[in-house]
């Protein structure tokens, strides 16, 4: 069985980043630039006033100095006349300075009386001006490895960027597989239950920005099978869970291979998850979950977010953070086990302490979860109190 690290590198080495395309700034939160934004200007174009005031000459920046107000310079509407020294100028948050060498005093620090104007006796230093080009150059390149933040979007408006180029999404077909299964808000028969993988599949591709197209369930034949895979064309990404593993009627492996997937791998040294498979196939990916819905989930945190990642040009590694255990575990065994877990806030490291029962099938645990606890394989026994490495789950 394939440890999990080089199960991890196998399906990396399946996708590439995807082609770009350009999007309206409105439509480019979360998307990973694919070449670099230039400022279309020096921001800010002028030199500002910080504050509502007057602007002066620095020789005339003295206490109780007496000066003759001549004009107005606003945000959008600059003053265009000559200032002699003696002479102030009403400003505004945001309005050009007439010349460089002046300061702005607050209107606070002054007194007003027609055109007159008196200085505070007491002035502080600060010229309240923003210097021209403070913020960023004309020209200056702008290129985050990461999705695009609210922020982000701000500082390409202030570029004057109206378009970005990004990667495309990634397309994702998910295909719930299994007699067993019918959709939410449908009567299960007698021995039917609820899909559910097909529903946490979904919110992780889009958590991740991808685009998720969710497939009518397949039964278990052959013939319901290839309909499906034939509904996934166009997809980047197919996605099943189910019929993974060895049993009479797990056929997901023999239908793709009839329909030419060039497996990479097929099962690995991971609990749970163990039956994963993954390969090319046509012009797509396959990524093969276990039926559990546990074993989905961790094989898609594990997996499938690590390729949506690096489709759309991101860093795709997931660093573990570390915990102090809450309890004593046994030997991991031969499999790599990610233990579902609650984190608890202590002094120093948060401690984690995971379930005891770990049963792959167990929902309403994975939805209490806090994190994937890691035990490596052939590692332990662990005592509580041990420095322990974990996945937070969102
Ligand atoms: N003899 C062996 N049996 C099994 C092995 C093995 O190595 N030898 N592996 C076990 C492991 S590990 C896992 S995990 C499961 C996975 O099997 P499959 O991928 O073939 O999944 P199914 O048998 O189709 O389903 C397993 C389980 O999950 C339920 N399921 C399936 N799809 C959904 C869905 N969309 N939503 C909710 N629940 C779903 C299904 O009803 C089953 O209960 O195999 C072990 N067996
Ligand atoms: O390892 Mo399976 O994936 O029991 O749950």
């Amino acid at each position: 069985m394939l440890p999990v690290e080089e199960a991890l590198e196998r399906v990396l080495a399946l996708v590439s980043p995807l082609p770009l395309e350009t999007v309206p700034l409105r439509a480019a939160a979360g998307r990973v630039m694919g070449v670099p934004a230039h400022a279309g200007l020096t921001q800010p174009p002028f030199s500002a006033s910080a504050m509502d005031g007057y602007w002066l000459d620095a020789a005339d920046h003295l206490p109780l100095a007496q000066l003759d107000v001549v004009g107005e310079s606003a945000a959008g509407r600059s003053y265009q006349g000559e200032i002699a020294q003696g002479e102030a100028i009403r400003i505004f948050t945001g309005a050009p300075v007439p010349r460089e060498g002046g300061v702005v005093v607050l209107q606070e620090n002054t007194t007003r009386e027609g055109s007159g104007l008196t200085l505070a006796a007491e002035l502080s230093t600060n010229a309240n001006i923003r210097p021209k080009g403070q913020d960023f150059a004309q020209g200056t390149l702008f290129h985050p490895e990461r999705p695009l933040t609210p922020r982000d979007l701000g500082l390409l408006a202030a570029m004057n960027v109206a378009n970005v180029t990004v990667h495309c999404k990634p397309v994702v077909a998910i295909i719930a597989t299994g007699d067993e299964l019918v959709m939410p808000g449908n009567p299960p028969g007698p021995d039917q239950i609820l899909s559910s993988n097909s529903f946490i599949v979904a919110a992780q591709v889009e958590a991740m920005g991808g685009i998720a197209r969710m497939l009518p369930i397949a039964a278990d034949d052959r013939e319901s099978l290839r309909l499906v895979f034939d509904l996934a064309k166009g997809a980047d990404l197919i996605v099943t869970s189910g019929g993974a593993s060895v049993g009479d009627h797990d056929l997901v492996g023999e239908v793709a291979a009839e329909l030419g997937l060039e497996r990479s791998f097929w099962k690995i040294a991971m609990r749970p998850g163990k039956p994963l498979m993954a390969g090319r196939m046509r012009d797509a990916v396959l990524l093969g979950l276990p039926g559990n819905p546990v074993s989905a989930t961790v094989c898609a945190e594990l997996f499938l977010k690590p390729m949506l990642a690096k489709m759309q040009g991101r860093a795709h590694r997931q660093e573990p953070l570390r915990a102090i255990l809450g309890c004593d575990l046994g030997p991991t065994g031969p499999r790599t086990h990610y233990m579902r877990a609650t984190l608890e806030e202590a002094d120093g490291l948060p401690r984690i302490t995971p379930f005891t029962n770990q049963d792959s099938a167990m929902l309403s645990l994975l939805a209490q979860a806090d994190a994937l606890l890691i035990c490596e394989r052939g590692e332990g026994p662990f005592k509580q109190g041990d420095e322990v490495s974990y996945l937070p789950l969102i």
